[in-house]
């Protein structure tokens, strides 16, 4: 469902030039959970922008569920940010002062979903990440780590999107905490057939992937 082909990402820095990401190829098909890990500044995050179109590659290809995203005209790669792609970020991202519930709703929202529907859909996917229904009202500023990120993964299931990109989901959390978002993350990626590709630095993180990426000097390599 994923298909990256030869992908450049050139910078231009003052007279400098750097391609952190140099000529990237690989595949997954549904239901995949992957990692990919790689030093600091190796191109991670650089590279996970070019798949959800935070960003546009120099040259290649990024074909996501048969469109290819990378020849799309602006206007459509905002339907396809909002509507195929969850985002889960390591800062978890939560309007503070809104409810869990109404974190969830708020994508929907987006798209155009009736309210009541809203509400109903986001209390089920809080159910599904497995926060307890008496934290569904609390704001998120009042909420653990743990459960902000339980949260932020609901919101990026919101639009039952094809693919979820995490960029260190499990960096701000204690060891315990992050193998339970680990464990969530392949479930959902088993069970609900979503592609679930994270970038990491976490070694326990990626033990637990159906597959493994290394980045490295703009090149992707596979363990
Ligand atoms: N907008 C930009 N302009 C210029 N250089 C950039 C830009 N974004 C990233 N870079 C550079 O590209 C390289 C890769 O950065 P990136 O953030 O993708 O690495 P990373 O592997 O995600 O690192 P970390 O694990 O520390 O988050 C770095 O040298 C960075 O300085």
């Amino acid at each position: 469902m994923l298909s990256v082909t030869d992908v450049v990402k050139t910078f231009n820095s003052g007279d400098r030039t750097i391609k952190p990401v140099n000529g990237v190829s690989f595949t997954l098909e549904q239901g995949t959970f992957a990692a990919i890990l790689g030093k600091s500044g190796s191109g991670k995050s650089t590279l996970l922008s070019l798949l959800g179109a935070l960003d546009k590659a120099s040259s290649g290809d990024v074909v996501v569920d048969e469109v290819n995203i990378s020849k799309l005209p602006d206007r459509k790669l905002t339907a396809y940010r909002r509507d195929d792609i969850g985002f889960v970020f390591q800062q978890y991202n939560l309007i503070p002062n809104l409810s869990a519930l109404e974190n969830v709703m708020l994508p929907m929202e987006f798209a155009g979903v009736r309210h009541g529907e809203r509400s109903k859909r986001a209390a089920e996917l809080l159910n599904q990440v497995e926060l307890t229904e008496e934290m569904h009202g609390r704001k998120a500023n009042r909420l653990s780590g743990g459960m902000q990120q339980r949260v932020a993964i609901a919101r990026a299931l919101a639009n039952n999107p094809k693919l979820i990109l995490a960029d260190e989901p499990t960096g701000n959390l204690d060891d315990e905490t992050g193998e339970l978002i680990i464990a969530l993350l392949r479930q959902l990626a088993h069970e609900k057939k979503t592609t679930i590709l994270v970038v990491t630095h976490d070694h326990a993180l990626a033990s637990q992937t159906d597959r493994k990426f290394r980045l490295a000097r703009g090149k992707l390599t596979e363990d």
